[in-house]
């Protein structure tokens, strides 16, 4: 289809990504899911190429590139790559760890944290999901008690994206039990703080290599100083930030989608059965239609979205229904193109069998399809009493 979005800026940036990928994951990828854990060194190696950090702004040691479409890029390269382990971890840090410390933290916060997180050697989480609650964040049971100028911090948390790498964890926490939705707080937990600790690294239906780890706070001291944003508006800061986190995971929900199609449209048309490629039969063309025709009108919504984004424009709903709509689609494709690979498309070694247990997170994690519908179907609600 024809894409308006991007220019020759952002072309020579794709070749940019493209030799990351080609150098410094795709030799060792195989490597890393099978220890379950992407290096370290893979992060370091992404700063240097200029792949990770792209918002820090320059006086913090980073390019200052706000512009979203360098992101949709580097999701949309990553995914073409299969290379969805280090992309989700890497995405924790751009999307979400970095916005969060580059619009609420002080000045000598940003100093602190983002050179390094620029750089790859920082790398950053950010714990909100709990073995109790994951959607309703409001029962949140994490509890931070102030203590001279600092705080106390208590409680667990679980399926924390960068859980074992991290250095930085921005962890919502209730700090005000009486205020309800105005008593929580976003406090920064680093490495070697005394009380915290990862617990097992877990093991998931995908994304082998991607580090996902439970954590736990016991008596953490945490230093008024690591307090991000304002005290008590923890929750409004979490909310005013999501919608790019899931636009971010819809970009890459039809990254992979279309990544998927094409893996199986070069596959289609090279095996034979009956005589004949497989892409010779109807049903093959008309899956195949089909999954072009969702992938193509999803990405014109998507492409909006993403200019949306870079207006200050995107709704939190319009981010909702691109990261429902998207995720779903992806989970559909994939799918699909299992069953036109045959049983090949159930082997490992090839990127759609990798690709359909990948995508099944996407449908749930930055919220899952049901409350993005419900976030859709409350404002059409509000809009029609
Ligand atoms: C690989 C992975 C990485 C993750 N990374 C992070 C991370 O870095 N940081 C972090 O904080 N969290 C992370 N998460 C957690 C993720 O965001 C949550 O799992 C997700 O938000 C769902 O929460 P839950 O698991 O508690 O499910 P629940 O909230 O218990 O939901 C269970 C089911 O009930 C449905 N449901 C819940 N409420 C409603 C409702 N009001 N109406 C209708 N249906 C409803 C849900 O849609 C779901 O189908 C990650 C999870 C995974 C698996």
């Amino acid at each position: 289809m024809r894409r308006t979005i991007f220019t020759e800026d952002h072309d020579a940036y794709r070749a940019t990504v493209r030799e990351y990928l080609a150098r410094e994951v795709r030799p060792h990828y195989e490597r890393w899911e099978e220890q379950r854990l992407v290096d370290r060194t893979a992060w370091q190696a992404a700063g240097r190429a200029g792949v990770i950090g792209l918002a820090v702004p320059e006086q913090y040691g980073g390019s200052g590139e706000t512009d979203y479409r360098y992101r949709c890029v580097v999701a949309e390269e990553f995914a073409n790559a299969g290379a969805t382990s280090l992309g989700a971890g890497l995405g924790t840090q751009d999307d979400i760890t970095i916005p969060y410390i580059s619009d609420l933290g002080t000045d000598e916060q940003k100093q602190r944290w983002l050179p390094g997180m620029a750089s790859g050697e920082l790398i950053g989480a950010i714990a909100m999901t709990e073995p109790g609650t994951g959607s309703d964040l409001q029962s949140i049971a994490t509890t931070a008690v102030r203590d001279g100028d600092g705080w106390i911090l208590n409680g667990q948390k679980t399926f924390i994206t960068n859980g074992i790498h991290a250095d930085l964890v921005i962890v919502a926490a209730r700090t005000d039990p009486d205020a309800g939705a105005r008593g929580f707080s976003l406090l920064v937990v680093e490495r070697g703080m005394d009380g915290f600790t990862r617990g097992r690294k877990l093991h998931k239906v995908g994304l082998a290599g991607q580090d996902t780890a439970e954590l736990s706070f016991v008596d953490v001291r945490v230093p008024a100083a690591n307090l991000l944003g304002t005290e008590g508006r923890g929750l409004a800061h979490l909310m005013e930030r999501l919608p790019r986190e899931r636009l971010s995971i819809a970009v890459g929900a039809l990254a992979g989608a279309r990544a998927a199609y094409e893996w199986t449209r070069g596959y289609v048309f090279e095996r034979t059965a009956f005589g004949k490629p497989v892409g010779d039969f109807q049903n093959t063309r008309f899956v195949l239609a089909e999954l072009l025709t969702e992938i193509d009108v999803t990405q014109t919504y998507v492409d909006n979205a993403v200019e949306a984004l870079n207006a200050g424009e995107l709704t939190p709903v319009e981010a909702a229904q691109a990261k429902w709509w998207a995720s779903e689609l992806q989970k559909r494709v994939v799918d699909r193109c299992v069953q036109l690979h045959g049983g090949y498309g159930y082997m490992t070694e090839y990127p759609i069998a990798r690709a359909f247990v990948d995508s099944r997170i996407q449908t749930i994690y930055g919220g899952t399809t049901e409350i993005m519908k419900e976030i859709v179907g409350r404002e059409i609600a509000r809009t029609s009493a």
